[in-house]
């Protein structure tokens, strides 16, 4: 483990002075969840809760965590269940999104597990069931394909930002959505030229990761699924293993 860092160091001045008694009482209290600090290269270095972690002023100051980004594509058609965050979100409220983003945290151990991306794929599962309600038997560890793994820092307001090392997991199931409203306001399936339509609508907004994703590989992974059907017809995320070279950290 690493020294402490003078980005950890700035943020632990930080997160005394910001108040969330003006925020949901219950997206306030996921705030002390801790997350996974990491270095420029993955590297864990520490833990630090949320709301330390998505502050601009030590976002600014470097301090950089580990998160996921999940896309669940139903296997008989191969379209892509997309989430409408709830207005109650701290951070990126009311925006539409891939599946389920969250963190693997520090205050579990099966969760810190790096091999295979084991741990970024049970906190994966552990979120979809938290955010749409997906009993953990639909989405079991071993079928999630891990793809890349991207740095990228976006704001979200004046105060609140991400700032992450976000590994990409694309995962086929037939999933039965149940969803927690405090978390997500709406689901959709949506195919590739759906999605375009929805990106070219006025009135909808999209998080910045989720822009990114799309503008610089998620059209293309998903013309492979496709491409890669089965004999039956059916879309397997599984399929796409070998098509990216994982080991890379891509800066965005
Ligand atoms: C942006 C990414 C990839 C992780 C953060 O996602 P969320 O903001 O949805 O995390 P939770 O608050 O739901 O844990």
């Amino acid at each position: 483990m690493a020294s402490v860092s003078p980005a950890i160091q700035a943020a632990n001045a930080v997160f005394a002075s910001i108040d969330l008694s003006d925020y949901d009482a219950e997206q306030g209290r996921l705030m002390q969840e801790r997350c996974i600090l990491v270095d420029e290269e993955d590297n864990a270095i520490g833990a630090a809760d949320k709301k330390t972690c998505h502050l601009m002023e030590n976002i600014n100051k470097g301090l950089l965590h580990r998160a996921f980004s999940a896309f669940i594509f139903r296997p008989s058609d191969g379209k892509l269940l997309l989430q409408q965050r709830a207005s109650e979100k701290i951070t990126f409220p009311d925006l539409w999104t891939n599946t389920c983003c969250s963190h693997p945290l520090d205050d579990f151990q099966d969760e810190k597990i790096e091999k295979d991306q084991l741990g970024v794929r049970i906190a994966s599962s552990r979120k979809l069931e938290h955010e749409l309600g997906i009993p953990r038997e639909q989405t079991p560890v071993d079928a999630f394909q891990y793809l890349t793994r991207i740095h990228y820092l976006a704001p979200s307001n004046g105060t609140w930002g991400e700032h992450e090392v976000d590994y990409i997991l694309f995962l086929t199931a037939d999933v039965t959505v149940t969803p927690n409203l405090n978390e997500i306001k709406a689901y959709k399936y949506v195919d590739k030229a759906e999605l375009q339509t929805m990106f070219q609508d006025p009135t909808k907004a999209f998080t910045p990761w989720f822009k990114l994703i799309a503008r610089e590989f998620l059209f293309g992974w998903w013309d492979e699924l496709l491409k890669r059907k089965g004999p039956d017809g059916s879309v397997c995320a599984k399929s796409l293993d070998g098509l990216v070279d994982g080991t890379k950290l891509v800066k965005m």
